[in-house]
């Protein structure tokens, strides 16, 4: 990859000098989306520098702030710095999200970092039959973007309470009634696939508000093994819950809703992968590509 360094496992590890982990096995269980066991040591090799980097880079970009302040003769204002982080759907975007918020916090206590995730501003089952988009679900035009702006702008604009509309994955829709909030975080986290996607036009985009991003990438026969697992799992959690959307398939025959999820990845996630979501990669300044196991082998880093 052009304008990419690459560094093995190894040498990313090296840039940081080995310390006590600082979060406990219990903790890691709990970052786990369903049921999966976090790798230790790619929490010790491959996140502590991570960690080192994004701190260094909000550093430098406060001291930057705090200096065109005084130029400006200005009040400094507390604005986040915005993390993306993107990839297919089931590649681990929530789950190194979720990793990347409990490790900050964890060893800067003193930085407020919050997370969320773009999959809330997806329309509501309902709205996307009554636009014809089920079997879009995930493209560009499933999404209220227009919402995702405005919601961007508030944060950045240093508003108290933003909130966010949730997405279920359980339910495999919007929940109604309940949102998320962002409260004036030092760091905000934002996953999602459309978080390195342009527009049409020359509108905003939601990478405009990004300081640093991350692309998290894996062969595409790995990622439907991924999502077939995720399925399975969820399949198993929800076969005693009348009420949720994957009840009667979780009921019926396995094989059957095996087929349909294994079409489900061709004829939808499959696609979106390689129109929509891939040819974004380079678009981030960090590229985390995974193997078997979700193991982390090869890192770049986009400028050096
Ligand atoms: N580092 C990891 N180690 C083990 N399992 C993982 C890891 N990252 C993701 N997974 C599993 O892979 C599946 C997809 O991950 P998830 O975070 O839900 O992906 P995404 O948010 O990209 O759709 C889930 O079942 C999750 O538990
Ligand atoms: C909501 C999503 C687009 C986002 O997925 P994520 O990256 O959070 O896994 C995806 O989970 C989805 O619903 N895709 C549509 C097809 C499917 O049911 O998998």
């Amino acid at each position: 990859m052009r304008n990419y360094t690459e560094f093995s496992r190894q040498a990313w590890a090296a840039l940081t000098p080995k310390t006590e982990l600082a979060v406990t096995n219990e903790e890691l269980a709990k970052v786990k989306s369903l049921g999966d066991q976090l790798d230790v040591k790619d929490v010790d090799e491959i996140y502590q520098t991570l960690l080192n980097y994004i701190h260094l880079a909000y550093q430098a970009k406060q001291a930057t702030a705090a200096k065109k302040a005084e130029f400006l003769q200005l009040p400094e204002s507390k604005v986040p710095y915005i993390i993306g982080i993107s990839g297919s759907v089931a590649v681990g975007k929530s789950t190194t999200a979720r990793l990347l918020q409990l490790l900050l916090t964890r060893y800067y206590p003193d930085l407020k970092t919050q997370m969320m995730t773009t999959d809330g501003f997806i329309y509501p089952n309902q709205e996307l039959e009554k636009r014809k988009l089920m079997p879009r679900k995930g493209f560009p035009e499933s999404y209220n973007m227009q919402m995702l702006r405005d919601f961007l702008q508030d944060v950045v604009s240093g508003k108290n309470d933003v909130v966010y509309p949730l997405y279920s994955q359980e339910l495999s829709d919007i929940v109604p009634g309940r949102y998320g909030h962002v409260e004036k975080p030092d760091i905000l986290i934002i996953e999602g696939i459309n978080t390195l996607q342009l527009p049409e036009s020359g509108q905003l985009v939601t990478s405009d508000f990004f300081d640093f991003s991350i692309y998290i990438d894996a062969e595409e026969d790995l990622i439907e093994k991924w999502y077939m697992q995720r399925f399975k799992k969820i399949m198993k959690m929800k076969k005693n819950d009348p009420s949720n959307f994957y009840y009667k398939l979780a009921n019926g025959p396995e094989d059957e809703s095996l087929r349909l999820a294994e079409e489900t990845w061709q004829m939808v996630n499959l696609v979106n992968l390689r129109q929509y979501i891939a040819p974004t990669k380079e678009r981030a300044n960090l590229i985390l590509h995974k193997v078997e196991g979700h193991l982390i082998d090869k890192i770049y880093l986009r400028g050096f």
